[in-house]
């Protein structure tokens, strides 16, 4: 969902523009750091492992185009603060430009190492995406022998935020591939229709059966047992085993252990935090509150900062927009990361996955 492009005027990452879908597929070219800072803040790029490879393209970027590298991959680094990839994939770049530079490497040298970082990076994830994948469905197999799975999801996990077929949405598209998908539900996710917009679009392309609900729809899904499993990603998972994801992920958590329904989290190991002890420490950004109470629909040129939208409420009214929320471990049914799968969700499990990444993945 995005590449790298050399040209004869500079290279330039290429982004699918994220806000324009469903209606528009458009391509946003950043030629420099502030701009894909702010494709990152608008998130015309988002999604966590998405945001690792952007963010170290985005050192590339600096460093092929003469700017101050370190003082960018800061920039970037700083854009949004709750996703551990996007800072994961910033020093990654970064730590190969420096260690060249430190070498006695030319700045073109350091350049093209930063290159090499972000293109392995976006290989590593591609690869990840195909594990997870595998392991989701082997998983699904364990936990719901019966087959012909009513899955839930939050938000969006899919090709739109990965190197490969995604996350969460990778699982569900396996189990449509092996025929044993019976209906995706999707959750609209608001405020910024993440589900509705890119989900539903992205289960549209892949001939999958599935349904598009209000967010707050969910807990008379789960009643009427129309619910098998919740399979979400993540954006954080800390050392607790307590996992980051978009806002109302937790109230999916705490409906699922309520009807008894596993509740799935697939992300690979550079989503987890060992150095977030808990999730109470995790970051969550808060965005505009117009988010709330206004509607932008996506269209060209459409910049809800700039234009402002429809409004939904009286002038002047205050809103809490947190972007994410947090899930205590022990409502988590499993882990599904390329390195397999953690059930139940330990502090030492976690730990155990993250050491055994290290050998394949980045610190
Ligand atoms: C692999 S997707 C996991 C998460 O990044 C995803 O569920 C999510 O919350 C994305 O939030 P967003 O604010 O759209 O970047």
């Amino acid at each position: 969902m995005l590449r790298w492009e050399e040209a004869p005027e500079g290279p330039a990452l290429v982004l699918l523009d994220q806000t324009l879908l469903p209606a528009e597929e458009a391509e946003l070219r950043c030629t420099d750091v502030p701009a894909l800072v702010e494709a990152i803040r608008t998130l015309a790029v988002r999604g966590a492992p998405l945001l690792g490879i952007a963010g170290a393209y985005g050192v590339a970027l600096a460093a092929a185009r003469g700017y101050d590298v370190e003082e960018s991959a800061g920039l970037l680094e700083r854009a949004r603060p709750t996703a551990v990839n996007l800072g994961r994939g910033v020093r990654a770049a970064a730590d190969a430009h420096r260690r060249v530079l430190a070498g006695g490497g030319s700045a073109e040298a350091a350049a093209s190492a930063a290159l090499g970082a972000a293109e392995e990076l976006h290989r590593a994830d591609a690869e990840a995406s195909r594990r997870m994948a595998s392991h989701g469905l082997a998983l699904l197999g364990e936990l719901l022998p019966g087959g012909g799975y009513r899955l839930l999801t939050h938000c969006n996990s899919g090709a739109l935020v990965s190197g490969g077929e995604g996350t969460a949405f990778a699982v569900a598209l396996a189990a449509h591939r092996a025929g044993e998908l019976r209906r995706l539900w999707v959750d609209e996710t608001r405020p910024l229709l993440q589900g509705a917009r890119l989900t539903a679009f992205e289960a549209a392309r892949n001939g999958m059966p599935y349904s598009l609900l209000a967010d707050n729809a969910a807990g008379s899904l789960f009643a009427a047992g129309e619910v098998d499993a919740v399979v979400i990603g993540a954006d954080r998972i800390a050392a607790d085993g307590s996992v980051a994801n978009k806002v109302g992920s937790y109230p999916l958590a705490v409906l699922a252990r309520y009807h008894h329904v596993p509740f799935v989290v697939v992300a690979p190991t550079t989503t987890l935090d060992v150095s977030t002890a808990r999730g109470d420490s995790i970051e969550i950004e808060q965005r505009p509150g117009r988010e709330v109470t206004e509607f932008t629909p996506p269209r060209a040129g459409a910049d809800a900062a700039r234009d402002g939208g429809v409004s939904l409420a009286p002038l002047g009214a205050q809103a809490y927009n947190p972007a994410f929320d947090v899930t205590p471990p022990g409502l988590v049914t499993a882990v599904v990361t390329e390195e397999g799968v953690l059930s139940p969700v330990t502090g030492g499990g976690i730990a155990e996955l993250c050491a055994r990444s290290r050998r394949v993945s980045m610190s």
